[in-house]
Order: structure tokens, then sequence, then C-alpha cells
């Protein structure tokens, strides 16, 4: 078990991460383990391959604090989660790292998709798979420019995605106008042989989303809290 902690300033804003787990297969460790060796920490004194990625925090929601919900009592509010961390059973259902290469503005997701995900018999459903294409392509757009909404999401099925196994997800900024950005992403089987969804996104950045996101790190982006 790999535990990272990250104090990030002022004190308040800390983040955990206890990625990976003993859930993740050989072929998510395997990718992992060679995104991290090209990621900014690792590559530290080591030679130069010519790429560097940095891995994010892995987020289990999007403000510390409570500060949304209206429908929701004080209490139920604290509890809120990303919808892709709330299962606690590690391996059961969203298993996923994503790093981020700032040169060519494009981000990486190693996904495992678990035993309560399935859609078609021994598949993985069709929503779940959206879900982390929302994840991916959300979390690119924020980085890019601010905290966004999902305005738009077009997603093709190419070829069922068999529970359990591990694939990839990779984003690319096709365009950006003004405070709309435009994301493609295609997730493959992890050699990249076998395509199976395809995916266009348009996120739209407000200010109404930065004033209620000014809680933001830094790097422009969320916070975490592991509680
Ligand atoms: C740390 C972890 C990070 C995790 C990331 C997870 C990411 C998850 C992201 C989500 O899932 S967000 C939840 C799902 N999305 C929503 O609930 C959004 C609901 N819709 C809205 O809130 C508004 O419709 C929206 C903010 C998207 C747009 O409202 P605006 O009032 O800003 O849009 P407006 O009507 O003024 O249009 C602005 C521009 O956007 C364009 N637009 C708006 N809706 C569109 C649409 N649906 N498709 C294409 N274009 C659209 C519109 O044509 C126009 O283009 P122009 O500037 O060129 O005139």
């Amino acid at each position: 078990l790999h535990w990272s902690t990250k104090l990030l300033s002022p004190a308040s804003l800390i983040y955990i991460t206890f990625l990976p787990n003993s859930s993740w297969g050989k072929e998510m460790m395997e990718l992992y383990n060679h995104y991290n060796r090209l990621s900014k920490e690792a590559t530290e004194g080591q030679e130069d391959h010519g790429e560097e990625w940095t891995r994010l925090p892995s987020y289990n929601r999007t403000l510390k604090y409570a500060t949304g919900g209206a429908y929701l009592s004080k209490i139920i509010q604290s509890k809120a989660r990303l919808f892709t961390r709330n299962i606690r059973d590690p391996g059961a259902a969203f298993e996923y790292v994503l790093f981020f290469r700032q040169d060519k503005l494009k981000c990486v997701c190693i996904f495992q998709a678990g035993h309560l995900l399935e859609g078609p018999p021994g598949h993985v459903h069709g929503g779940a798979i959206a879900t982390m294409i929302d994840t991916v392509t959300g979390t690119h757009a924020s980085l890019l420019s601010a905290p966004v909404m999902t305005a738009n999401l077009n997603v093709n099925y190419r070829s069922p995605i068999p529970l359990g196994s591990t694939v990839l997800i990779e984003s690319i900024l096709d365009k950006e106008d003004g405070r709309k950005m435009y994301i493609s992403c295609r997730v493959t089987s992890t050699d990249g042989s076998k395509l199976h969804t395809e995916a266009t996104g348009n996120f739209k950045s407000g200010k109404l989303f930065i004033i209620k996101h000014y809680m933001c790190i830094n790097c422009k982006f969320y916070l975490n809290n592991f509680t």
C-alpha cells in the first residue's frame, strides 16, 4: 500500500491519496508504475524521458467543506461524495487513477471496472462508462480552465468492456472558445488495439461556478477529504 500525503497552503487544504490498493490487478499496477515513473516527482534527478506527466490526487469530493445541497440536511451534506468514489469496498466499482500531461494538454486515466458496474452480463454498464468519461473529460476541462459543468456529452459505444478488465481513457483538448472547452476521449484496451468507446464533450466554465468554487486550491483545482 502506497501512502502519499501532501500539504497545500493554507494548512486546511490537505489532500491525502491512498492509491494504489490491494484490488489493483497486474495490468493496472504496471500502467500505474509506468506513468508514475514518468511523473514529475519520480523523474526528478533521473534521465529525461521526453514526456512528463503529473499524477492527479484522488479526490472523493469537489469541496472539502459542504457548501451546497440545499435539499440536504447539514449532516447529510457533510457526507456528500463524488459518485465515482462512493463505494469503499476496494475493487468493487470504479478503480482509477488520472495523469495529466501539461505540454500536450492531454489526460490519461487507467480504469479497472469492478463487479458492481455490471450492465450486460459480464460487461460494464454503459452508464458507468459514461460516468468515467464525464469524470475524465470534466476533470481535464477543469484543469485547463476553471471548474466546469458538462453541457454536452456524446458517447459512441463501439465494443463492450469486460467486467474486471483494465482500460485506458485518454482525453485531448480539441478546441477552446472563450469559456467553452471541447474535449474528445477514447476508451481502449491497455495496448490500444481495441477501441471500446469514443466520446466528445462540451464543458462550460462560468463566473458563478468560479465564485462557488472560490475555495479551490492554488493549482486551480479541488479539495479532497478522505474522512
Ligand atoms: C475533483 C473531481 C472532479 C470531477 C469532475 C466531474 C465532472 C462532472 C461534470 C458534470 O457531470 S456536471 C453535471 C452535469 N451537467 C449539468 O448538470 C449542467 C446543466 N446545464 C447547465 O448548468 C447549463 O445549461 C450550462 C452551464 C451547461 C450552460 O448554461 P449557460 O447559461 O452558461 O449557457 P448559455 O445558455 O448562456 O449558453 C452559453 C454557450 O454554451 C452553449 N451551450 C449551452 N448548452 C449547451 C449544450 N447542451 N450543448 C452545446 N452547447 C451548449 C450555448 O450554445 C452558448 O454558446 P455561444 O456562447 O456560442 O452562444
